[in-house]
């Protein structure tokens, strides 16, 4: 369950005519009318998927971990982040002794990270994700041309069994390289773009495979699911996101600034960033969503936040409690004058630093809204990012955008085609 808090009234937002407004937009959501319907397949996707599926997942992840170390998955954007954001908020901080270790490529296009990555391979049994919707994307695809030759020299005939595809059912040169090459597939929905496809396959394939519970992460989507399809705004915390950003944004607070407390959630940041900046940056409007980390970034932007340009709202993502914790003990010498923190937990510490932090931002003129998450687990995460991906729709619905297309991440593409002499641009 995630809870809001809001630094005005969350009433003084939910007006007459906004509840009309969103009313409206719960009706074309749920009955499949509004702009960019076609691509609604993850709305009852987490309650309505089936066992055949879930079993073929879950098989494909316990071979994953009988025969390899190391999993490497190839992908990027929604194809990267879904998994990359809950493998982080889930991982221990420093690496596991033993078990799979799941490794990203295809996000970026590095020579020296490719070179390192392949480096790091060697010695270590490796199996290969490659992950792509649209089976076209330059950086997965160049990632993969590498990979595939590393596998197919290292281990011949038998690299067909350690490559599996993620990718659209129909089309694409990645679906032609799976077919030819007779490599295990999984399929990304056709109505589930990119940005809302963590609970598919290209999310639970990598996640499964970590040794990570995916009934858990898709019974707390479900369960989002569930309680977020609610006409009552006074009780819908995911509407009421979308609305007081939305409010913040006519007022002319156009960038909203994520806050976090807990560092293993900042792929959250990205994954969130990419949502809700791919789905409402278009026509000239959208807010810009921004990220920080505390109290780390308290020591860099926090300056800009305190006291910068006054167009932005902060909204901090917070987590009620620690999975593990640390006290601050009594010093017998207290050289460091920290005794009077004996007794407080650092999360405790955390929570003290938030409500500071929050009065001084407030103090210095940005609007705050704050969502608190009981703890971080497969459970908390399925039903957090299912809350974002009903809030994003509501919130672009609220601007008149559609929120499941892309068409300008077009424009650079073609550019970087037309310079490097690509055939038919
Ligand atoms: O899964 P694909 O088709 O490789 O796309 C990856 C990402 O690229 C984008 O299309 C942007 O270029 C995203 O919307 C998408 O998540």
């Amino acid at each position: 369950m995630v809870e809001i808090t809001f630094s005005q009234s969350i009433g003084s937002v939910l007006t007459l005519e906004k509840r009309a407004q969103l009313k409206q937009i719960h009706e074309d959501l749920y009955s499949k009318k509004g702009k960019g319907s076609d691509f609604l397949g993850w709305l009852d996707w987490p309650s309505t998927l089936d066992s055949a599926f879930m079993e073929k997942v879950e098989k494909t992840a316990t071979q994953i971990r009988d025969k390899a170390d190391v999993l490497v998955v190839i992908g990027i954007g929604g194809s990267y982040l879904g998994a990359k954001a809950v493998l982080s908020a889930l991982d221990p901080y420093f690496k596991k002794e033993t078990g799979l270790e799941v490794v990203f490529a295809g996000h970026q296009v590095s020579g020296e990270y490719l070179k390192q990555l392949l480096a790091h391979l060697d010695g270590k049994r490796v199996m290969v994700n490659v992950i792509s919707k649209s089976g076209k994307t330059t950086e997965p695809a160049i990632a993969f041309r590498f990979l595939k030759d590393y596998m197919e020299k290292r281990y011949g005939q038998e690299a067909a069994e350690r490559i599996i595809v993620t990718t659209d059912a129909e089309k694409g040169a990645l679906l032609t390289l799976a077919e030819e090459n007779g490599y295990e597939r999984f399929v990304v929905p056709a109505d589930v773009g990119g940005r809302y496809s963590v609970f598919t396959a290209v999310g639970l394939v990598p996640i499964a495979a970590a040794g990570y519970s995916i009934k858990d992460l898709l019974a707390g989507a479900a369960d989002a699911e569930k309680v977020y399809n609610n006409i009552n705004f006074d009780e819908n915390v995911a509407v009421q996101y979308a609305a007081v950003r939305h409010q913040l944004y006519v007022e002319g607070y156009t960038t909203e600034v994520m806050a976090i407390f807990e560092p293993k959630l900042s792929f959250v940041q990205e994954w969130w960033k990419q949502l809700f900046g791919e789905s409402e940056g278009k026509e000239g409007k959208g807010i810009f969503p921004a990220s920080v980390s505390f109290t780390t970034d308290l020591h860099s932007m926090g300056q800009y936040i305190q006291d910068g340009k006054r167009n932005l709202f902060e909204t901090f993502l917070l987590v009620q409690e620690a999975n593990e914790d640390l006290t601050v003990f009594e010093a017998e010498n207290d050289g460091d004058e920290l005794n009077y923190l004996a007794g407080l937990s650092l999360q405790e510490f955390n929570h003290v630093a938030h409500k500071g932090t929050s009065s001084a931002h407030l103090d210095g003129g940005v609007p705050q809204l704050s969502l608190t998450i009981p703890k971080i687990d497969e459970f908390q995460l399925g039903h957090l990012l299912y809350f974002y991906m009903l809030s994003c729709a509501y919130s672009a619905y609220m601007l008149d955008i559609n929120p499941f297309d892309q068409p300008g991440v077009e424009d650079y593409k073609n550019n970087v085609f037309k310079l490097l002499n690509k055939p038919g641009f």
